[in-house]
């Protein structure tokens, strides 16, 4: 399937025209939801969520039976002023450990049911360092964009876009500061463990390269500017998500970075995201607040890879079994008070 853009007007058209979830099943859902024999609202945030997921596939019953993990890989030429606590060759080391099915994430896809597919976005030509020149050129983000269109299967019903690129926690970073404002120390944590003073370097790095492009507003001129590949493509899937009524679960402090600039390009461009988690990469609250979404859950990751939305696709397969498969008071005979 080709991406349905082939320059950044098209692209922008795509940003205007987002399709919106079908009112009359999540009116139907909540209905049912209002029958089911338990307290009204007791399963707490899986009744809110399960409505929010019967929207977007149309249908007040439904189940989840593709879900896909789609994991985007890039290099960063940020790398080279020692931001990150591993070496470059680990982004593709690890793509090779994600094709045999040894990573995290693998486990996680696995455990929860899901598909995972891997894309290696040129890691043999690292993005310019953002300190001084331009992560991407417009060909190279239209390029990342439109693989990231391309890599979700119209036929899932929920995408979760992970990343892998050593080094991209300080993009991350630098996208936050540059749309959100504030302070470069607030949205810089340790990523892999760097040591105070690689977390000074990477605050300084993300510092820099956001003045660089200061008064620029556009959100995809900041994404092109700051990078990567992975963050673009993740963008770029998310979106696609969204024209094929997708829903999605967003991961991490990075895969939020992609997020935040949809958010940023069009108003409510993430009503069919929820985020999955909360993770230890400080930045990361941070950014949930500025998507104004709350995680599902919270359980100190800082790995990336998809993993924290993966293990959330179980949260949303609980919520799902409740509201299509519990019995009504009346079905079950059950004194509705
Ligand atoms: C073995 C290994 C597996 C990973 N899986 C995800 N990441 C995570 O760490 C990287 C970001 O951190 P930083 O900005 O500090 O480089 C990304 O590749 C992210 O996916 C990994 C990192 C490593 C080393
Ligand atoms: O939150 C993340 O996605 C994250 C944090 C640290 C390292 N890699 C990824």
């Amino acid at each position: 399937m080709t991406a349905p853009f082939t320059d950044l007007a098209g692209l922008r058209a795509l940003l205007q025209e987002l399709p919106a979830p079908d009112a009359a099943a999540q009116a139907d859902a909540a209905a049912r939801n209002a029958q089911l024999t338990k307290p009204m609202g007791s399963l707490g945030r899986l009744e809110e969520l399960a409505l929010w997921y019967a929207g977007w596939r149309g249908t007040s019953r439904p189940r989840l039976a593709r879900p896909q993990v789609a994991i985007f890989a890039g290099n960063h030429g940020v790398v080279a002023r020692g931001v990150s606590a591993f070496p470059a060759e680990v982004t593709a080391q690890m793509v090779g450990n994600f094709e045999a099915g040894g990573a995290a994430v693998n486990q996680l896809a696995r455990a929860f049911g899901a598909t995972m597919t891997v894309h290696p976005l040129d890691l043999d030509r690292p993005t310019g360092d953002f300190v001084t020149e331009p992560a991407m050129s417009e060909a190279d983000l239209l390029a990342a964009m439109a693989a990231g269109w391309r890599a979700v299967d119209p036929e899932a019903d929920l995408l979760v876009a992970g990343e892998m690129g050593i080094g991209n926690t300080c993009a991350a970073s630098a996208i936050a500061l540059a749309l959100e404002g504030g302070e470069a120390r607030d949205w810089t944590g340790r990523g892999t463990g760097v040591d105070d003073a690689g977390l000074a370097r990477k605050a300084e790095a993300v510092a820099q390269g956001a003045a660089r492009i200061v008064g620029e507003s556009d959100p995809l001129q900041v994404l092109r500017q700051l990078g990567g590949r992975e963050i673009a493509a993740m963008a770029g899937a998310i979106l696609a998500a969204r024209h094929h009524r997708i829903p999605v679960i967003l991961d991490g402090f990075i895969c939020c970075s992609a997020a935040l600039v949809l958010h940023r390009a069009a108003p409510g461009a993430l009503d069919h995201a929820v985020a999955g988690h909360q993770g230890a990469e400080s930045g990361h609250a941070r950014l949930l607040e500025a998507l104004g979404k709350a995680p599902l859950l919270s359980l100190g990751l800082r790995l990336g890879e998809g993993s924290g939305g993966t293990l959330a696709i179980g949260v949303l397969r609980g919520a799902l079994a409740c509201l299509s498969g519990m019995a009504t008071f009346a079905e079950a005979g059950v004194s509705d008070g």
